[in-house]
């Protein structure tokens, strides 16, 4: 018979920071969850006893690795590469990639252990990892990216596959990434397998997987007002973020009829009052994808927009906001300035944008507030079914998928409802919390203590 082991939170919370000294990020990604987890498993001895939720908060494994590259001065560059498998309870490891200068072990910890939850909440059967390196792409020649990105994957082919680990893009990992590594995979291996998702069309893709996860954010959103009796019809829309998630969340907001004001970067936000259109969109899409652009040089092209350099778009007058860019982009001030502006709802497009006091302001207010794991779970979804699509050997048609996306983010709704409504108030981030966890945690109780 095990010892029942019935810590409270805090002190729950104090071996989570002793056990990871210096990772910030980690600790309040478990932090978010924690506190909803405790309320939850109360009087659930098994829970307690198998000490499900330390075991979560454990990653399964991580893998560190030299990565050098030559550049085309022919100086040789070396960059540090991770591969954290946090939990494969319900399926393989699966997540992104992220090159960006700011990627610690501690940033990748936050984002597998956040992946663990939000893909079981898309119902697919699939584990939570994340990977990355501080390689920074801005700058880079095509040549430079390609090389960094064969001999990333030089190292890590020999901890992944297609029933172990299934990574796919992020911050600064998009499709041409994807192609360089996977050909590289395929060269050493001498296999052609799904290993990776977020591929191009010609090699085993998906039809949507770009769009799925700025698309899925706003059709969470959508979930959130109708189930208010709502809608989003001529609601302002503050977007931050100019890539990938980001793009496609404001195209999805001006097909709805919604009105997108707002984009940004890492140099600061553009002003647009007479809203993006899909003819704007597409240009910034084509400027940051392919040329490498900033936002700011969007005021060149669109007259009545305003750059604010160095600033985050969060104090611009909106009804409804997704934070699309990267962690803790939206403080409690922020936050305070949106309620005190009128917001009504907010749907997270990256992970973990909102801090955590920023988080506990939407929820004291009573904001429909949808987290990442919840609200950008469209894009790994969409992943999951490039899975199933190459197992299969066949490629499924754009009408079969958007309705499967639109599925899957309605289920995620559901989920939420089950486990955050409480009179008459949806509280999506504990919704989230426990449905996503009870499924991974039930699954480990079948496998005993492994
Ligand atoms: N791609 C996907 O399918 C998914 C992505 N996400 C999350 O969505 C977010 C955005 O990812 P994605 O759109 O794919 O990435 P991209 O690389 O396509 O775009 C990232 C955007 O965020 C900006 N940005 C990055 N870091 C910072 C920073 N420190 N400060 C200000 N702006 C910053 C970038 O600006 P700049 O050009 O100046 O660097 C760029 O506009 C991330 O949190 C990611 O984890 C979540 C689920 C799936
Ligand atoms: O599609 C995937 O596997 C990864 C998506 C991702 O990294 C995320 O959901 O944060």
């Amino acid at each position: 018979m095990a010892v029942s082991d019935h810590v409270d939170f805090a002190t729950f919370m104090e071996g989570v920071k002793r056990r990871n000294p210096g990772q910030p990020e980690f600790v309040q990604a478990v932090q978010e969850v924690a506190q909803d987890i405790f309320d939850f498993i109360g009087d659930k001895e098994e829970y307690h006893e198998q000490q499900i939720l330390r075991r979560i908060a454990e990653p399964d494994r991580i893998v560190s690795f030299r990565v050098c590259w030559e550049d085309d001065n022919g100086c040789i560059r070396v960059q540090r590469g991770y591969r954290v498998q946090n939990n494969n309870a319900i399926g393989p490891y699966k997540g992104g990639i992220r090159f960006h200068p700011s990627v610690t072990e501690s940033v990748l910890k936050f984002l597998a252990f956040e992946q663990t939850f939000k893909n079981a909440l898309t119902g697919l059967p699939m584990g939570g990892g994340k990977g990355g390196s501080n390689f920074n792409p801005k700058g880079k020649s095509v040549r430079e990216i390609m090389r960094f990105c064969q001999s990333f994957m030089t190292e890590l082919y020999r901890h992944i596959g297609a029933d172990i680990d299934v990574p796919a893009g992020d911050i600064g990992v998009g499709g041409r990434e994807i192609g360089y590594m996977f050909g590289q995979y395929k060269r050493i291996t001498n296999q052609f397998t799904g290993v990776l998702t977020g591929k191009g069309l010609e090699y085993g893709g998906s039809m949507i997987r770009p769009e799925a996860t700025g698309y899925g954010a706003v059709y969470f959103l959508e979930n959130m007002l109708k189930h208010k009796g709502q809608g989003l019809e001529g609601r302002v829309a503050v977007v931050s973020g100019s890539g990938n998630v980001a793009t496609h969340a404001a195209e999805k907001l001006v097909q709805l009829g919604a009105k997108p004001v707002t984009l940004s970067d890492s140099g600061g936000f553009i002003h647009d009052p007479d809203g993006l259109t899909q003819e704007k969109i597409d240009w910034v899409k084509v400027h940051k994808t392919h040329r490498r652009g900033r936002i700011e040089e969007y005021c060149d092209h669109f007259t009545g927009a305003t750059f604010h350099p160095g600033k985050t778009p969060w104090n611009v007058p909106c009804d409804v906001a997704l934070p699309c860019a990267t962690q803790n982009e939206l403080s409690v001030e922020d936050a305070r300035a949106m309620i005190a502006n009128g917001v009504v709802a907010v749907s997270e497009g990256a992970n973990m944008p909102t801090t955590l006091e920023g988080v506990h302001a939407f929820k004291d207010a009573r904001i429909l507030f949808a987290p990442g794991k919840a609200a950008n779970a469209g894009g790994v979804a969409v992943s999951g079914l490039e899975m199933s699509q190459n197992s299969e050997r066949r490629s499924w048609k754009v009408e079969e998928l958007q309705t499967m996306l639109r599925d899957i983010m309605d289920g995620i709704h559901n989920r939420c409802l089950e486990y955050g409504e409480r009179d008459g108030h949806v509280d999506y981030v504990k919704g989230a919390n426990i449905a996503g966890f009870k499924k991974v945690a039930d699954a480990m109780l079948a496998f005993g203590v492994v």
